[in-house]
């Protein structure tokens, strides 16, 4: 595991058992949004002749730091939704991130498109707290976990009604995904050493998965040039989060990221 993911995993781990003390794991099957029915995250990311966006709500990165300085999470919700997102990420994480499951129960009772719990789930005490906070599909890393975990999580996240988007960095990650219980497959395209994003490599390995597996494209885009790459290779969507959180209105830019890949297709076929 790459260190930086060590590290963030270490100070989410201590971050967690803080919130075990507070919540039991029985207890958060009382909070509000636990009953909610999901949304069906998997289908949402399946379109014709398009390329699905998850747009990201994220505040913080380790790589960049502070992204952005004003920051509304129900409004940037709104706006992803009205811009024509196919489904919203939500970082949870709070040390690296400066994320929050506030923003994820924001964003859940603001919009009606899925929502993705994005954080580094090591437990199924956050595959639940997922559930209970209002999201549809969790975000689960194979390289932080090993084949026997990614299972646990995989489980629980069946138990509670919610999709999981497994994600891949490596070749040497795909030995513990076992295809017959993920549908959907997700490759970062960044590179942890380095923070160098590769898109040809990131597509390369989806293209490992068998075929109806859903397939997206993580990190480092940031045009409709980015989207046509990835249409033109047969992967259903992209997880877009510092372009769009740098743009004044969120919304706009999804809008206007998805109208100028309609146009190049258009040109292109004229
Ligand atoms: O964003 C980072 O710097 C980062 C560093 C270490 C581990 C994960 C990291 N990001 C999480 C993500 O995967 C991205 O937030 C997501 O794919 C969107 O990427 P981007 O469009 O480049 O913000």
């Amino acid at each position: 595991m790459p260190n930086i993911l060590e590290e963030i995993v270490e100070q989410t781990v201590i971050d967690l058992r803080k919130r075990k003390q507070e919540r039991s794991f029985s207890d958060l099957g009382d909070l509000e949004l636990f009953e909610r029915e999901s949304r069906d995250f998997g289908e949402a990311l399946q379109l014709e002749n398009d390329v699905a966006v998850i747009a990201e709500i994220k505040k913080a990165s380790p790589s960049k730091g502070l992204i952005r300085e004003d920051f509304d999470p129900q409004r940037i919700a709104a706006q992803y939704q009205e811009g024509g997102a196919s489904a919203i990420s939500v970082l949870t994480d709070e040390p690296a991130f400066k994320g929050s499951l506030k923003y994820l129960e924001t964003a859940s009772k603001e919009v009606s498109i899925p929502l993705l719990r994005k954080d580094f789930i090591v437990e199924p005490y956050q595959v639940k707290e997922a559930k209970a906070f209002g999201a549809d599909a969790v975000l689960l890393i194979a390289t932080i976990t090993d084949g026997h975990q990614l299972q646990e999580l995989l489980h629980a996240a069946k138990e509670f009604e919610l999709q999981a988007l497994v994600e891949c960095y490596s070749e040497e990650d795909f030995e513990y995904v076992n295809f017959e219980h993920v549908d959907i497959l997700g490759v970062n395209n960044r590179d942890l050493r380095t923070f160098d994003v590769d898109l040809h490599r990131g597509v390369e390995l989806l293209h490992k998965a068998p075929e109806d597996t859903v397939l997206v494209s993580e990190s480092g885009l940031s045009s409709a040039t980015d989207l046509q790459f990835l249409l033109e290779r047969n992967i259903d969507a992209a997880l877009i989060g510092e372009y769009f959180m740098r743009q004044e209105n969120p919304g706009e830019a999804v809008s206007a990221m998805k109208s100028e890949l309609q146009n190049l297709i258009t040109t292109e076929t004229k």
